[in-house]
């Protein structure tokens, strides 16, 4: 029967494809990316359409799956996102919302091959504790891939709850390792753009810890129909940088602080120079003379622009040439002229020729009537223009000009050769010089958050002038120096208390026999919160002591898809060793997840440095199966 409803809703879905596509081939160019964005919403969501049904109360019924579908007015299938599809998320035998019966459909291809039935009746109450638990488990047990799937069909509640949430401030998701985070966080990309269309012009970020793991959760909106958000890493935020080292911890928590912001915007401030004399200007054999107060007051006026540097110095040297065209003009006018157009010598010290001269003028015939014409103006308005362009055109002029308020470049004030730590600083720089490029987001997420910086905070706010973001980490994982220790700290320089915290606390990834021994890792750190697995495999981690020669036969022990996560310095032999597996840092490993992980040397990650107890907490909790610990012998 479920059968004969999803071939429907396919009938369907083909038709919409098939117009898409007529429409596409003929569209004007300013529809065709509309008809293109909407061919390959179209074709993403076909995998998988519809997985769910709820059986209302009143007798109703609604299927859910990753679209919306109409016949005419009738809804055929309703999209996960849609208020009406709510209750397939959060009802429960307790608090049923209107549902009496919830199905979860499971299918292959257009072929419905399960379906699993949840009757939410006052009997049925106290039975369940998390929404599906059968589906849940078998999805959290599947063997994991190179990508990330989609969660849509056993969302917990207590994600929903984030995913919809509609705070249009800066909403901060903390969790434990496995507990969804970044699910959540896509999931709520793809719930924002269905809920405020408008965000699909404005555009929606998302930034990432690395490119391997953007890679590995690149299908994640694609699948869910959404395939116009941008991810990146905060570098490729500035794309073309050549980064060639690495930074040391202490230049990276110093490069890190907001203080670093403060210093470049001391050092631009301090490039302008106001002299303490007068500043010689030669232009076309006239000297001309800057006086300091012109100098200040044009430095004043460039300041007040609120320009970024080199276009307020645009404004400076305007307020400059202005000045000297006038004094120009003014030398220019004091030279008086006969009315067959020759200069004639004369005048008071300050160049002008004085009344009495002028009378005299008069009477010798030189000029006529001299009170009817002065002070007699020899250049208008667009004279003095042409010389205040000539004068900016000048090369001289310039040199004189560049001496005060010099154009600067981001290089300058960001040597190189850079790290990843320059990046943030290079940004600010170029803020502070020339503006940036502008580019701003609608919305933008960030996960991993807590390895954020200070001064790569200021470049996100940068581009997210809203302050509207969902911020996804775990304090408990910080390994970067400059990293976060707590969120308000981060946040409130930029958005005071227009931020809201909401937790995750289940893990879905490590089993508990893992999460256990990882736990024991951060056990005494202060504030630190352990969180519950939603499942146990009674196998415990395997803990092994030995050389680095057995890490052969441990690898060859683990199930499914295997990593191993090493300190950098046994990375390229691992990596050389073991090509068929993925080989790892802590630091690479963030955010990312395998069927079985092999920690090896743990003791030497936990001491790397000031968090390297956070870095093994990572490594640890990768795995969804199996976890091995290969400690060498010193
Ligand atoms: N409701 C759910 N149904 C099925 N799988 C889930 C659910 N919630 C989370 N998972 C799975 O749990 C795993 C961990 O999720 P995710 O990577 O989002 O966690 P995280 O909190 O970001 O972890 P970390 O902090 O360690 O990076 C993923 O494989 C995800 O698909």
């Amino acid at each position: 029967m479920e059968q004969v409803h999803l071939t429907v809703l396919y009938e369907r879905l083909d038709d919409l494809r098939a117009e898409a596509a007529r429409h596409l081939a003929t569209a004007q160019p300013a529809e065709r990316a509309y008809w293109a964005g909407e061919t390959a919403r179209l074709d993403s969501v076909a995998d998988g359409l519809c997985f769910g049904r709820v059986d209302l109360d009143d007798g109703s019924r609604l299927y859910i799956g990753r679209a919306g579908l109409f016949d005419g007015d009738e809804p055929l299938l309703i999209d996960w996102r849609a208020p009406a599809a709510r209750p397939f998320y959060t009802a429960t035998a307790a608090a049923p919302e209107g549902v009496r019966l919830r199905r979860r459909i499971t299918t292959r291809g257009r072929t419905v091959v399960d379906v699993n039935d949840e009757l939410l009746t006052a009997e049925a109450a106290g039975e369940h504790d998390l929404a599906g638990d059968a589906a849940l488990l078998a999805a959290v047990s599947a063997g994991r891939t190179e990508h990330m799937a989609d969660i849509v069909t056993t969302l917990q509640a207590e994600q929903d709850r984030i995913i919809r949430d509609p705070y249009a401030g800066v909403l901060v998701v903390q969790g434990g390792p496995g507990t969804g985070k970044t699910a959540v966080a896509l999931h709520r990309v793809a719930h924002l753009l269905y809920a405020r269309p408008h965000l699909r012009t404005r555009g929606v970020l998302v930034i990432g810890p690395s490119t391997l793991f953007l890679d590995y959760i690149g299908q994640v909106l694609p699948g869910l129909g959404e395939n116009s958000v941008v991810t990146a890493t905060i570098a490729d935020l500035r794309p073309g940088t050549p980064v060639s080292r690495t930074a040391s911890d202490e230049e990276a928590r110093r490069k890190g602080s907001a203080q670093a912001a403060g210093e470049l915007a001391s050092a631009v401030r301090d490039s302008v120079h106001v002299p303490a004399e007068p500043v010689e200007v030669v232009f076309e054999q006239e000297a001309l003379s800057l006086s300091p107060a012109d100098c200040r007051r044009a430095v004043r006026r460039a300041k007040h622009a609120g320009l970024p540097h080199n276009q307020a110095r645009l404004v400076f040297h305007r307020e400059v040439v202005t000045a000297l065209a006038d004094s120009l003009a003014a030398r220019l006018e004091a030279v008086t002229l006969t009315d067959t157009g020759e200069a004639i010598d004369g005048g008071d010290p300050d160049g002008r020729l004085s009344a009495a001269d002028l009378r005299a003028l008069e009477a010798a015939g030189v000029i006529v009537d001299w009170t009817d014409s002065a002070p007699r103006r020899l250049l208008d308005d667009t004279d003095v223009a042409r010389l205040r362009d000539a004068l900016l055109a000048d090369a001289r002029v310039q040199d004189a000009l560049d001496g005060i308020w010099p154009p600067l470049a981001v290089a300058e004030l960001v040597p190189g050769p850079w790290s990843p730590v320059d990046i943030p600083l290079l940004d600010e720089a170029a803020a502070l010089i020339d503006g940036g490029d502008g580019t701003t987001y609608g919305h933008i997420v960030v996960d991993e958050a807590q390895e954020l910086s200070e001064m790569a905070w200021r470049m996100l706010m940068r581009r997210c002038p809203s302050r509207s973001m969902t911020v996804v980490g775990d304090l408990a994982q910080t390994s970067d120096p400059a990293g976060a220790t707590t969120w308000p700290d981060m946040l409130r320089p930029h958005v005071a208390d227009r931020w809201e915290l909401a937790e995750l606390t289940v893990n879905y990834r490590t089993p508990a026999e893992i999460m256990a021994v990882a736990n024991e890792v951060l056990a005494d750190q202060p504030g630190f919160r352990p969180s519950t697995s939603v499942r146990s495999t009674g196998v415990p981690p395997l803990e092994v002591t030995g050389s680095l020669d057995l890490l052969g036969d441990l690898v060859a022990r683990m199930p499914g898809r295997v990593a191993v996560i090493t300190p950098q310095r046994h990375l390229a032999p691992v990596a050389h060793q073991f090509p068929e597996v993925v080989s790892l840092t802590p630091g690479q490993a963030k955010g990312l997840e395998f069927d079985s992980v092999v920690v090896v040397d743990p003791d030497a990650i936990a001491a790397s440095g000031p968090r390297g107890r956070n870095d093994l907490y990572v490594a640890m909790t990768r795995a969804t199966r199996s976890l091995a610990v290969l400690r060498t012998r010193q």
